[in-house]
C-alpha cells in the first residue's frame, strides 16, 4: 500500500522519524542565514498581484525546468502575460516528478494557501483565481511572509558598496521582530580579472569616502565596508569561489598586482592566485577580528550559454558544476590564516559534490578555538539541494565530521514563498536520523535525539551566528 502523497508524514518512513519531526523540527523557527531576498521588498511589505509574480519572476530554478519541458522563452521570461506564465508552469509541473521542484511547489501551495489539489493544466485556472485571492487578501506581504515563517532572522547578499539603507530603514519597524541583516558579498572586490573590477573600485572610493589609488587604500576602504556592515548587525560575509585560487602572497607583491590591473587591466592566473590569497586573508582576519562567519560557496560554473547571458544576464538557469582541483588551494588559504591564529568560523559549501570529501575531511583539518563546529561543511546547495544532495552532505558530515554541530539548511532563494524548503530538509534529516534508530546504528533516546534535531534545526544557528537582534547595532 503506498503513502499518501505528501501527507503530515511525507518524507518521514518509520516510527522516529514521525516524532523527531512532529515533536522536535517542525515548529521551530528558522535562521535563513543565506539569501538573496530584497531588503528593500521587505521594507516595504511587498505585496504580489498573482502568483506568477511571487512564483517565476526570479526563479531560475523554475525556468529551467520549463526551458527543458521545451516552454518557450516568452512563457518563461519574456512578454507573455503572467496568466500564460502560470498556465506554462501549470503545464510543466506535472512532468517534473523526481525533481523537488515538485514537493517545493506543492509544499508551497499548501503551506501558505491552503491548497492540496496536484497543480496542472485543468485546474490551473481555479488555482489562479484562488491564490491570487489570498495574495490580494491580508497577510501576504513579504514581512508577513516571513514572519508566516517563523523566521527570525533574514540574512541578504549585499555587496559591500551597497548603502543598506533599507536594512536600517528595516531596523526602525515597528511590529516586525524579524532581523534583517546585510551579508557581505565581495566578490567584485576578489574577481580582480573581470571588467567589474575597475568600476568597482571607484564605486568603493565614492561610497566610503576614501581615496583609493593604491592597494593599501583598497584594503583600508574594504575595511571601512566591512565595519559599516557589522555596525548594521552583519556577522557573516559570502565569497563565490568559482575556482579556489590561493599562492601566498607578501603586501608588496599583492600592491604590484593590484596596481598593474588598474593600469594594463589584465594580470596573470599566478598574479590572480597571488592577489586573491593575499586579499582573502586580509579579509579573513577582520571576520576573525569581528566573529563574523566566512561562507565560501566553491565551484560554480557560471553563464555558460553566452548568448542568454547577453540576453538576460547572471543567475538566469544557466550555470552549472565547475571541476576541478580545490584541496590544495582550499588547505593554503585555511592554514595561513589559522597560520596567524585569525582563521574565522567558516562554512564550506562545494555545488560539485565530487568535493563533498574533500570539504568534509580538510574541515577536520581546522576545527578548534573552543567553537563548536566552528568549520562547517554547508549545507547542499544549489544542485545538490534535493534530496540526494541533501542526504550525501549530511551522511558525509555525520561520517568525517560532527552532524550534530551542522547550522543547517538555508533557502538560497529569492522568492518569499521559499521557506518550505527548511521543512523539506527537516523532514529528511529527521528521517535519516530515524533510520539509524530503526537499524539499531543510533540509540531511542528521543531527548538526546529529539535534542540534536532541535539544534541542527536552529539553536546551533542561533549560536554559531550570533546575530545581533537588535537591528542596528551603532558601534
Ligand atoms: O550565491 C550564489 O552565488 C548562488 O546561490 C546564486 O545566487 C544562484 O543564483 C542561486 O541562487 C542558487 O540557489
Amino acid at each position: 500500500m503506498s503513502k499518501k502523497f505528501m501527507d503530515e508524514n511525507f518524507l518521514l518512513s518509520s516510527e522516529t522519524a514521525i516524532k523527531l519531526f512532529h515533536n522536535h523540527a517542525k515548529d521551530m523557527p528558522i535562521i535563513d542565514y543565506h539569501c538573496h531576498l530584497s531588503p528593500q521588498e521587505i521594507y516595504e511589505n511587498k505585496t504580489f498581484n498573482n502568483i506568477t509574480e511571487a512564483w517565476l519572476y526570479g526563479d531560475h530554478y523554475k525556468w529551467r525546468v520549463m526551458r527543458a519541458n521545451g516552454v518557450e522563452e516568452k512563457f518563461i521570461t519574456g512578454d507573455a502575460s503572467d496568466y500564460e506564465k502560470f498556465l506554462a508552469w501549470s503545464r510543466t509541473v506535472p512532468k517534473i516528478i523526481g525533481n523537488p521542484l515538485y514537493h517545493w511547489t506543492h509544499l508551497e501551495l499548501q503551506r501558505f494557501f491552503g491548497v492540496y489539489d496536484l497543480l496542472n493544466e485543468a485546474n490551473a485556472p481555479k488555482i489562479w483565481d484562488e491564490v491570487n485571492r489570498q495574495l490580494q487578501g491580508e497577510g501576504y506581504g513579504a514581512r508577513d511572509l516571513i514572519v508566516k515563517s517563523k523566521v527570525t532572522v533574514v540574512c541578504t547578499t549585499d555587496d559591500p558598496v551597497d548603502s543598506l539603507e533599507y536594512h536600517e530603514k528595516i531596523s526602525s519597524l515597528s511590529g516586525f521582530d524579524a532581523s534583517v541583516v546585510p551579508g557581505f558579498r565581495p566578490d567584485k572586490a576578489l574577481e580582480i580579472n573581470r571588467p567589474t573590477f575597475k568600476p568597482w573600485v571607484a564605486q568603493l572610493s565614492e561610497v566610503s569616502g576614501m581615496d583609493v589609488e593604491n592597494y593599501g587604500q583598497f584594503l583600508e576602504a574594504l575595511e571601512s565596508r566591512v565595519r559599516f556592515f557589522h555596525a548594521r548587525a552583519g556577522r557573516v560575509s559570502d565569497h563565490a569561489l568559482d575556482a579556489v585560487m590561493f599562492e601566498p602572497a607578501t603586501l608588496e607583491e599583492a600592491t604590484a598586482i593590484f596596481n598593474k590591473a588598474l593600469r594594463e587591466g589584465t594580470i596573470s592566473e599566478r598574479e590572480e592566485k597571488k592577489y586573491k590569497g593575499f586579499t582573502l586573508v586580509f579579509l579573513g582576519k577582520l571576520y576573525n577580528e569581528l566573529d563574523w562567519a566566512m561562507q565560501f560557496h566553491i565551484h560554480a560554473l557560471r553563464n555558460n550559454n553566452s548568448v542568454m547571458f547577453g540576453r538576460l544576464g547572471p543567475d538566469t538557469g544557466y550555470d552549472s558544476i565547475n571541476d576541478g582541483v580545490i584541496a590544495k588551494p582550499l588547505a593554503g588559504l585555511l592554514d595561513a590564516l589559522d597560520r596567524e591564529n585569525a582563521l574565522p568560523k567558516t562554512i564550506l559549501y562545494s555545488l560539485n559534490p565530487n568535493d563533498n570529501h574533500v570539504i568534509a575531511g580538510l574541515m577536520g583539518c581546522f576545527q578548534g578555538g573552543g567553537i563548536p563546529g566552528k568549520i562547517q561543511f554547508g549545507t547542499a546547495w544549489w544542485f545538490n539541494d534535493n534530496k540526494d544532495g541533501m542526504l550525501e552532505q549530511m551522511k558525509t558530515l555525520a561520517n568525517l565530521g560532527v552532524l550534530s554541530q551542522f547550522v543547517g539548511m538555508l533557502t538560497d532563494s529569492r522568492s518569499f514563498l521559499s521557506y518550505t524548503r527548511h521543512e523539506y530538509f527537516r523532514r529528511i534529516l529527521c528521517d535519516l536520523v530515524g533510520s539509524w534508530v530503526e537499524n539499531g546504528e543510533a540509540p531511542e533516546d528521543m531527548e538526546l535525539l529529539g535534542s540534536m534535531i532541535e539544534n541542527i534545526c536552529y539553536n546551533n544557528a542561533d549560536h554559531y551566528f550570533n546575530f545581533s537582534k537588535q537591528a542596528l547595532v551603532t558601534r
